[in-house]
């Protein structure tokens, strides 16, 4: 299985890093505009592969797309990455005329592939690559909500001081800093509701760290976070290559879903080897359902601004 990441930045290299080293792809290609700093990086994970004990292939280009044909799976996290005080929404300026490129050469030569979208603002990029391309709607994927829910499971172990993967949770809205919605609601510890264990105060204050987590680590680092956004990418991809048919909350396009249409926003959805299998629509209170309908005016709102870029 032949996976290409387009962006050997920080979030790209680090995906083709996890990739290899759980063996989820046996072919892995990094692709960069940078000259020769996609082939670096694959060279450099290649020399990981007797010490970790992976046997996956990685390969960079420069901007050689003809390298990246009959991929199974695209990951496009070229553009730029936050600043401290940023907004994701202020880089689609630049991330959405590069995005829109990187889609169409990556079509040329992997007509079959499926897509995940990872650069921001990521609900407005995994639109726009669906608008521009008219693929279906199961092929193009965008990645937040397997970050974001990650961030709410390690907020809520810390609360909770036990470990992370005893505790199941989900966030769901767009992935952005106020339209994010965690599901306290729905989050257990080894299938006991937290509410059992955590206050109202202290779970808000949880849901509240989850949503500001990526402009939390962009403070701290000087630019936006890669080791957890290129482990959730390589979660991703794992469902889709060996179609685990995992629940992940991923951006797609709803089509009367949760009441929505014509967006792409963070819903439940079931991951195989088709991309998006199914949406699930779960029960949600009204005061979800107010956060959900709120996040997704946001969320189509700054699909507007796409309208120069898809005449
Ligand atoms: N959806 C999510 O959960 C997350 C999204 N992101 C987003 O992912 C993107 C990448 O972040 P980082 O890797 O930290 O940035 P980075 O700056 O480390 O890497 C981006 C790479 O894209 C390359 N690039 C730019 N234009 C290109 C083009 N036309 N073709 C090929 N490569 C091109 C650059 O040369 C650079 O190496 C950003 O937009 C960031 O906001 C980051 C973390 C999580
Ligand atoms: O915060 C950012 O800009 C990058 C990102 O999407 C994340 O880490 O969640």
């Amino acid at each position: 299985m032949k996976v290409t990441i387009v962006g050997a930045g920080n979030v790209g290299a680090t995906c083709a890093d996890v990739i290899s080293y759980r063996g989820i792809a046996s072919e892995v290609v990094l692709l960069d505009i940078k000259e020769g700093f996609a082939e670096g990086k694959a060279l450099d994970i290649m020399q990981c592969a007797t010490n970790t004990g992976f046997n996956t292939h990685v390969s960079g280009v420069t901007n050689d797309y003809s390298k990246t044909a009959g991929s199974d799976v695209v990951v496009i996290t070229s553009g730029i990455p936050r600043k401290p005080g940023m907004t994701r929404e202020e880089l689609i300026g630049i991330n959405a005329g590069i995005v829109k490129t990187v889609t169409e050469n990556v079509l040329k030569y992997s007509p079959d592939t499926i897509i995940v979208m990872v650069s921001n603002p990521m609900d407005t990029m995994t639109y726009l690559a669906l608008k521009s391309t008219g693929l279906p709607k199961n092929r193009i994927i965008g990645m937040g909500g397997a970050l974001d829910s990650s961030r709410f499971r390690t907020y809520l172990s810390l609360a909770l001081d036990k470990p992370a993967n005893d505790i199941s949770a989900m966030v769901i809205g767009g992935h952005g800093d106020t339209t994010m919605i965690p599901l306290t609601r729905l989050a257990s510890y080894n299938g006991i509701p937290v509410t059992e264990f955590l206050s109202e105060e202290v779970l808000q204050k949880v849901a509240a760290d989850t949503m500001v987590g990526g402009a939390t680590l962009t403070g701290l680092l000087g630019t936006s976070a890669w080791y957890a956004p290129g482990a959730s990418v390589a979660f991703l991809v794992d469902s889709i290559l060996n179609d685990q048919k995992k629940m992940i909350a991923c951006s797609v396009y709803v089509d009367g879903e949760y009441g929505q249409k014509d967006i792409c926003i963070g819903v439940p959805c079931i991951i195989g080897k088709n991309g998006v299998e199914q949406i699930l629509e779960i029960h949600l209170n009204e005061e979800e359902k107010a956060l959900f309908a709120k996040s997704a005016d946001a969320v189509r709102g700054m699909n507007d601004a796409l309208k120069s870029i898809l005449v």
